[in-house]
């Protein structure tokens, strides 16, 4: 999927403006506090449905108007042309609509906009809690296999009743909870066993780009399923019951899985500095490109915000490259364009600038 006209309205403080991007490379410029984060965060909306910097609506709207919208025409891998929008106002209303017909599934519009983001904050993928690994494994579930959405809904639903039975108390060995229990059970298995063939498929393609970027590291990737390695996941709640009781929810399922990363043996965070992080979430991601691309035939677009900030001129070079030679939509903003001074070599690039919310090609 390419866009190739978006429009944004009162997003930040961007009042209006409407944008013909490459579909190959795209790059933003301006000074801080211009408006290139905003405009990505604007496409961001796209593909999530949401921010990439607060979990607020309210605060992406322009200050003193009453919603933001953003459009985008779209060409897929067939050329076909499909009419994208999503708009939010300030009472919390939400509207997307695909070739004019409207909807407030978000599952619909974000199903067919696959979009990666990188920013200066991404090393979060692997500092911080496991629900960012999961995030990222499920961003690849969700679009490459259709039913892996409905499958994580129940899941939640699943264990929303669960938690609620435990924290009354509840005896779930009880013979009136079995079938809930054995529900629990088939559902998590199967989003267990998906995650770990997507993590399987994902692993060599890591360490393929991984060396690329630090060739000094061997990386061990191993997938941890919310429980116990050796047992099952029935035992594991069996064993967990009193305790799972006390606490008042479920200690142990999918909902705690986690994609855990050793380089040369060490975790992540304590060998790599933070430049290095970046690399190995550029490798993440990269890898996430090709195996989308791979499992799906269809390409991604991607968004890099401020791709200056603590990646080296030649890494940045290697990620952007990496991304192209895939025919992803790539988006890049810098503050000054000194910054990507080999994006010279690049044909079928668009430039613009952005000054206090407007902008222009260059
Ligand atoms: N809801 C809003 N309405 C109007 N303006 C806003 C709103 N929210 C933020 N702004 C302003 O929008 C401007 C654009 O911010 P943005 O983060 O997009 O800049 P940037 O060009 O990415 O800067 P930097 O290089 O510093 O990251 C900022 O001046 C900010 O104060």
């Amino acid at each position: 999927m390419k866009l190739d006209e978006v429009q944004l309205t009162n997003f930040r403080n961007i009042s209006q403006v409407t944008l013909r991007p490459s579909p190959r490379l795209t790059v933003v410029s301006g000074v801080n506090g211009s408006g290139k984060s905003s405009l990505l965060e604007g496409l961001y909306y796209l593909g999530y449905g949401r921010s990439f910097r607060t979990k607020k609506h309210q605060s992406v709207i322009a200050h003193e108007q009453q919603g933001f919208s953003v459009f985008a025409r779209c060409v897929d891998e067939q050329g076909t042309e499909i009419k994208v929008g999503l708009e939010r106002n300030r009472h919390d209303e939400f509207t997307c609509s695909i070739d004019g017909t409207h909807s407030t599934r978000l599952s619909d519009l974000v199903s067919k906009i696959p979009i990666q983001l990188f920013t200066p904050q991404s090393t979060d993928l692997i500092l911080g809690s496991p629900s960012e690994r999961r995030r990222f494994c499920d961003w690849g579930l969700f679009h490459v296999e259709h039913d892996f959405h409905l499958l994580s809904q129940q899941y939640q639903k699943l264990l929303r009743h669960r938690n609620a039975l435990l924290k009354q108390q509840a005896n779930l060995a009880a013979p009136e909870h079995q079938y809930w229990e054995s529900q629990f059970d088939t559902v998590a298995n199967h989003i267990t066993a998906k995650r770990q063939v997507y993590v399987d498929k994902l692993t060599p393609i890591f360490e393929q780009f991984l060396a690329g970027f630090l060739p000094e590291f061997t990386v061990t990737v191993s997938y941890y399923k919310g429980w116990e390695k050796d047992a099952t996941l029935s035992g594991s709640l069996v064993k967990k019951a009193e305790y799972d009781g006390k606490i008042g929810h479920t200690s142990v399922g999918p909902h705690k899985a986690d994609i855990r990363f050793k380089l040369n043996g060490a975790n992540a965070q304590e060998i790599l500095s933070r430049g290095q992080l970046r690399m190995a979430v550029a490798a993440l991601q990269l890898a996430q490109t090709a195996l989308f691309s791979d499992l799906t035939a269809k390409k991604s677009i991607f968004l890099l915000d401020d791709v200056g900030a603590e990646l080296d001129i030649d890494k940045r070079e290697r990620f952007i490259d990496g991304l192209l030679d895939m025919d992803t939509q790539v988006f890049v903003t810098a503050i000054e364009r000194s910054q990507l001074n080999f994006i010279n070599k690049y044909n079928d690039k668009r430039m613009f600038h952005v000054e206090h919310g407007h902008v222009t090609e260059e």
